[in-house]
């Protein structure tokens, strides 16, 4: 295919093309079965839209606000390791396309561009940055990440918790994948730049080098309320698939939830991550934000995770296929063309602005997943997951 990508799915072709097949099976691969990555995108094929017509659509307006500050649109970049597998300009190429399109970045720890190199790249018109944050066995090596983000100007820190240990992705177990050598974890490792107490394995392989690191017994009180103690940035925890843990989020002091099984790569079997919003938004109420992210292809995708009460939607392969294809303009492409299709269907079916999309825009499926909840000394309660 010549012709310029007209939407996700030609990146996403492309990517497929002139990758090395290594690159885009850390890229693409979901964990074991791959279920739950497939069905982050299908499931939102199960809702449908209740359009109304006959409304000015001819201003229409994305802007809306995240953690209390004004985004020109609710669409956002997840967080991704390194963003050089894709492209030699790496994250510094994601951070000016977001800035571009004032999409929110979240940058991963596992940049291959540092956090200080990412932000400067940034033009401020109205992006805000967020780091992400993997919880170190060694504290400090945490901590100084933290001040480094806060010093650089990163607006929130994303704690992602859905990840004690890497989910098991099957391409990349058999290859034994590792990055090549030019490609460096730039916030640990440069010339400049070795960083006491993290572990890098040998061989170059990831998940040896994840799990040599990272704090298997993290829970809310060692590692959110730690953060807490340590830091005035906002807290989102990523990775939370139920009520039960947006409650804890809440008890916690935390200042949002995203809404993500980590693109179907770590526990498979899952929720799609559409089907899960409703619970987490329901038990949320207005007391903490919520986005969420896993299977966005299209902007209907995010138009339904609106409705459904995310705050804003984040999409991280579609970017990522973006630097592939190329670079910076590619990244702006990909959230470009989410841009324009959110602005259409929200044309289409009569909501001109971010604050007009509720729940009476889409339509259910009627099926449900049902569960045994333990009982204290009674018989079990059923519990429906609601979609
Ligand atoms: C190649 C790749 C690397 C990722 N690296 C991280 C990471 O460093 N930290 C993190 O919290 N999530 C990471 N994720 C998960 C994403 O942030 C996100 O939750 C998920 O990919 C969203 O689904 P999507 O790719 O379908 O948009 C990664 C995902 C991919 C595909
Ligand atoms: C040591 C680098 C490991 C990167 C893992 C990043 C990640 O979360 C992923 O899903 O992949």
């Amino acid at each position: 295919m010549n012709a310029e990508p007209v939407c996700i799915k030609d990146l996403e072709e492309i990517a497929s093309r002139v990758m090395p097949s290594g690159m885009w099976d850390y890229y693409d691969s979901g964990a074991n079965g791959q279920q739950t990555k497939a069905e982050n995108e299908s499931a939102f094929g199960h809702y449908r839209l209740h359009p109304r017509m006959l409304r000015d659509v001819s201003a229409i307006s994305t802007e809306t606000t995240v953690l209390g500050q004004r985004v020109k649109t609710p669409l956002g970049v997840s967080p991704c390791a390194m963003h050089r597998l894709a492209h030699d300009d790496g994250e510094a190429a994601t951070s000016r396309a977001a800035s571009r399109s004032g999409s929110i970045m979240i940058l991963s720890t596992f940049s291959t561009v540092s956090l200080e190199d990412v932000i400067a790249q940034g033009s401020g018109r109205g992006t805000q940055y967020w780091m992400q944050l993997y919880v170190y066995r060694d504290r400090s090596v945490t901590e100084s990440i933290v001040r480094r983000a806060e010093r650089a100007g990163y607006k929130a820190l994303v704690v992602t918790v859905d990840a004690p240990v890497l989910g098991r992705r099957l391409a990349d177990a058999r290859r034994k994948f590792g990055p090549p050598p030019h490609v460096q974890l730039a916030n640990f490792f440069t010339p400049q730049r070795s960083t006491a107490g993290v572990y890098l394995d040998p061989d170059g392989e990831f998940s040896k080098t994840f799990g040599a690191n990272l704090d298997r017994a993290l829970t809310w009180t060692n590692g959110i309320d730690w953060l807490r103690s340590i830091t005035s940035l906002p807290i989102v925890v990523k990775g939370v698939l139920t009520a039960e843990d947006t409650r804890l989020a809440i008890e916690h002091g935390c200042a949002g939830v995203m809404v993500s099984n980590h693109g179907g790569r770590q526990l498979d079997g899952t929720l799609a991550t559409i089907d899960a919003l409703p619970q987490v938004v329901e038990a949320a109420g207005d007391q903490i934000e919520v986005y969420m992210d896993g299977g966005v292809r299209r902007g209907t995708d995010i138009f339904k995770a609106l409705a459904l009460g995310a705050r804003a939607v984040f999409v991280a392969r579609p970017v990522l296929w973006g630097l592939v294809y190329k670079g910076e303009d590619g990244a702006y492409l990909a959230l470009g063309l989410l841009q324009k299709e959110l602005e259409t269907a929200m044309m289409l079916a009569g909501a001109p602005s971010i604050a007009d999309i509720d729940e009476s825009y889409v339509y259910r499926p009627a099926r449900r997943w049902v569960r045994l909840e333990p009982a204290k000394g009674g018989s079990a309660r059923r519990i429906a997951a609601k979609l």
